[in-house]
């Protein structure tokens, strides 16, 4: 967005605690269906608080939309003559929507809110489960360590570069098993536009009509053994390129497919590959808890029940 909010140094409390809030609420909502109606929703006490971490978070978006605003107008007003010998430097994402004319501050607050969401839970649920994984098999962490080795060599301060980050396949394997195993996103819904047929082996098939809700369950079609050997196993082999290329593309899914699907999968891609490169070029992970046995629980985003407890092993001196 261009702007920090300082979100895990303690700024800002108020906003992460009203979205961690209205996950919760939200995930509640779902699974009890006593709180769709109206009254009762209200009565519980539930539906007030829900309105207040609403407000308090549209509140804080509008306020860093208004300061992103008065900065553009700022930095306009004392900008001197363009040098056109020097390459145009790339907008973040907020100015891109404020200098939108065709959008309203309340457009741009609903596109602002829906990225803080979408964009920052889902990614450290797959960084922190990938973390988890690559502790529990010791085999797999040392051949991501050999290709960063490889890549970085003795130099131990460089950031990663985009040509850094292609050249990371077997991570990306990993994270890409991760996402299959846990991945953040376990639920989605849709209202169908049309009736859809499930046909059944014995029995007639099962009609569901225009109009009705329907949750698709991401976590289960990511386990199918149609297409994974090992659905419960993480295994990066899953995702050798000979295994890629003869998979049906919709049996990979933790982004979600056709039209709405995720759009910031591939921003998402590089920055867990981004952060969990410079976590194992310093570090080695062990974890102390396995999966299956601390199972990750559903919610609005995936979450491992007990936390993820592992020891950190500095591999070089900083
Ligand atoms: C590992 C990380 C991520 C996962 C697993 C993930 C997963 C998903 C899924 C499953 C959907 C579809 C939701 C639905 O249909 O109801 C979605 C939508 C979306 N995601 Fe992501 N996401 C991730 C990261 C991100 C990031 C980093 C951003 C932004 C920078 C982002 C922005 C969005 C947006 C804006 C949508 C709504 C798209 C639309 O409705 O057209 N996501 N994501």
């Amino acid at each position: 967005m261009g702007c920090s909010i300082s979100c895990q140094t303690g700024g800002n409390d108020k906003y992460v605690n009203s979205v961690k809030r209205l996950s919760e609420l939200v995930w509640l909502y779902e699974k009890t269906p006593l709180y769709w109606i109206s009254p009762i929703w209200y009565l519980s006490g539930k539906g007030f608080e829900f309105d207040k971490h609403v407000r308090s978070t549209t509140e804080f978006t509008r306020r860093v939309i208004e300061n992103q605003r008065t900065e553009i107008s700022r930095k306009s007003s004392s900008t001197t003559t363009e040098n056109p010998d020097q390459p145009k430097k790339r907008q973040a994402f907020l100015d891109f929507l404020i200098n939108c004319q065709e959008l309203s501050d309340e457009d741009i607050r609903e596109e602002v809110d829906t990225f803080m969401f979408e964009g920052h839970d889902t990614t450290s649920s797959g960084i922190t489960f990938a973390i988890w994984f690559l502790g529990q098999h010791p085999e797999y962490q040392r051949r991501v360590q050999d290709e960063l080795d490889d890549i970085f060599g003795d130099d131990f301060q460089r950031h990663p570069d985009s040509e850094d980050l292609q050249r990371m396949k077997f991570l990306e394997q990993c994270i890409k098993e991760t996402l299959r195993i846990t991945p953040p996103v376990p639920l989605i819904s849709r209202k169908l536009s049309e009736d859809v047929k499930i046909p059944h082996p014995t029995k007639p098939d099962v009609i569901l009509p225009a109009g009705m809700c329907i949750i698709l369950k991401i976590v289960s079609i990511l386990k199918d053994s149609r297409f994974y050997e090992r659905p419960w196993e993480f295994y990066p082999e899953h995702f050798d390129p000979e295994r890629v290329t003869s998979r049906e593309a919709f049996a990979y899914v933790p982004f979600s497919a056709g039209p709405r699907n995720c759009i910031g999968q591939k921003f998402a891609m590089l920055e867990e590959k981004t952060v969990l490169s410079w976590i194992f070029r310093y570090f080695s992970v062990t974890s102390l808890t396995k999966y299956p046995e601390d199972i990750p629980i559903t919610e609005l985003i995936l979450k491992p029940v007990n936390g993820t407890k592992v020891i950190l092993r500095n591999r070089r001196k900083l």
